[in-house]
């Protein structure tokens, strides 16, 4: 009953734009986080359908339930693993079965099709093949890659070395793993692998986070020992994920508007052992560039509020018609926060990142900041990753489950103009599959000679094979897992 009651909780909230569904499911604490994501996600999918199947029968009248109560029920009733609750709404639900069953069966000759899943509206089908498999980020403040892979090892797991092409991650089964082919913290596993319950998750020595949403922090690389400001922040995947780059050193200004989503933040903080970290319950639009506090701060995080439509489970809404008014209002506020982040005087690199298909949040958003903001240029990113931003903004990244295995995602790192000094060659390289052959990205650089001051040029990032920072990476051992 109480899965039941959760996830009608979270499918109003899903319907009502209140926010994404693996936020909700993950803060309303609910002990089988798998089983509740599960079921909010398929009804979701199905909600059309059953809000028809529902419409047509006496169901709602009779039963007295809520709407999206009564669509979960249905859901698991007619197209899931059958109602699993005891007591008064099991009896409830076999009374009704026949006549919902018979309703199913009705739209399925309407639209002459025989499978639940041809009832689908046309972007959830089109997803029913993709499969993203699990990717699972080693948090380096507590662990390292090495001790994560014997461990697992210890536990049955099969290593199956470094992916060298997208497709080695399709061949993934069972307890086998791999260490993804970009990023080198990260691990892949096969869809079904669940981790939620798992010691390393719950001792904060992995975070389950998609590749794409792990591109940001690792693009922005800020040094360590920086300033850095993540503004909007919660629930602090990628503030974990900076605080790790920085190695806890430096200080990380995380702001969200969300008092809810930011005390998450703080439990998933603690528990990843992140230290750098100052929390502020504040509008990022409304944080004062000119501040004494923020005078360091050259690097930015910025992960605003998006439509979510790259989220698989919540693609065919996202793409309907009407929500180009909600598109036109959350572009116009990407565009004012990722305005606002360059104000701050010393900034340097700011990253943008939403996990939306839509240009008018992506690239449109970028465009329209660039022309307001001459003294700022795109850098190109990753040259060998295979998605890019849609014309003519090649240099940013796209990611989605065809061509990348991950959500829906889009990525932007915007440069100060000032860091290069005109001609000079922006180099950067990316991590190349194993025995993969080096590429490497030169862009010209337009920049008036205004002033070096970057140390931190493009050809230092980690990414970079020949860059000092990857040659010194030494993953040091750490605790040891089982203590
Ligand atoms: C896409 S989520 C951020 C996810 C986060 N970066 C992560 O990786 O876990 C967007 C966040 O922006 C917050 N937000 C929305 N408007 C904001 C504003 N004006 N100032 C600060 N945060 C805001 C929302 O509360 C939400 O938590």
């Amino acid at each position: 009953m109480a899965l039941y009651m959760k996830a009608a909780e979270i499918l109003d909230k899903v319907e009502q734009k209140k926010g994404a569904v693996k936020t909700l499911v993950y803060e309303s604490k609910y002990q089988n986080i798998k089983q509740l994501f599960a079921l909010v996600c398929e009804t979701h999918k199905y909600s059309s359908v059953l809000q028809e199947i529902i419409d047509s029968t006496s169901f709602l009248k009779e039963t007295k339930l809520r709407i999206h109560l009564a669509k979960v029920l249905a859901y698991d009733l007619l197209i899931g693993r059958g109602v699993k609750c005891g007591g008064t709404w099991k009896v409830m639900m076999m009374k009704h079965r026949s006549r919902l069953q018979a309703a199913l069966a009705r739209i399925k000759i309407k639209r002459k099709v025989s499978r639940n899943e041809d009832l689908l509206p046309s972007g959830f089908q089109q997803m029913q093949g993709d499969v993203i498999p699990r990717f699972v980020r080693v948090n380096t403040l507590k662990t390292t890659v090495e001790d994560v892979i014997d461990y697992l090892k210890r536990e049955g797991f099969t290593y199956q070395g470094t992916a060298s092409r997208l497709e080695d991650l399709d061949r993934l089964s069972g307890k086998s793993f791999l260490c993804d082919l970009h990023l080198e913290d990260l691990l892949v596993f096969s869809a079904k692998m669940d981790f939620h319950n798992h010691f390393l998750y719950k001792a904060g020595h992995i975070i389950l986070q998609d590749k794409a949403s792990c591109l940001p922090a690792f693009l922005l690389n800020p040094p360590v020992s920086s300033h850095v400001i993540d503004a909007c922040a919660a629930p602090g995947n990628k503030t974990s994920h900076l605080a790790a780059i920085m190695k806890n050193k430096g200080k990380l200004f995380a702001f969200d508007l969300d008092t809810k989503r930011l005390s998450t933040m703080s439990t998933l903080l603690l528990r990843a052992g992140v230290t750098c970290q100052q929390l502020a319950n504040q509008d990022f639009l409304k944080v004062d560039p000119q501040s004494s506090e923020y005078k360091e701060a050259k690097y930015i995080l910025l992960d605003p509020s998006c439509s979510g439509s790259g989220m698989v489970c919540l693609r065919d809404k996202a793409l309907e018609p009407q929500e180009d008014k909600r598109l036109q209002s959350l572009a116009a506020f990407q565009l004012r926060c990722l305005n606002h982040a360059l104000q701050f005087p010393q900034v340097q690199r700011v990253v943008y990142s939403t996990c939306s298909v839509h240009s008018e949040e992506n690239e449109n958003v970028v465009s329209a900041c660039l022309q307001q903001n001459p003294g700022f240029r795109l850098v190109h990113l990753l040259p060998n990753w295979p998605e890019r931003g849609h014309d003519p903004f090649k240099q940013c990244l796209r990611a989605n489950p065809a061509k990348t295995r991950t959500h829906g995602f889009f990525v932007a790192m915007l440069e100060k103009r000032s860091l290069q000094r005109e001609g000079e060659n922006v180099l950067i390289t990316t991590t190349l599959p194993a025995g993969g052959e080096e590429k490497q990205d030169i862009q010209q650089s337009s920049a008036p000679d205004e002033e070096q001051e970057n140390s931190e040029t493009a050809s230092e990032h980690p990414t970079n094979p020949g860059s000092k920072k990857k040659r010194k990476r030494n993953r040091k051992k750490t605790q040891n897992l089982e203590s």
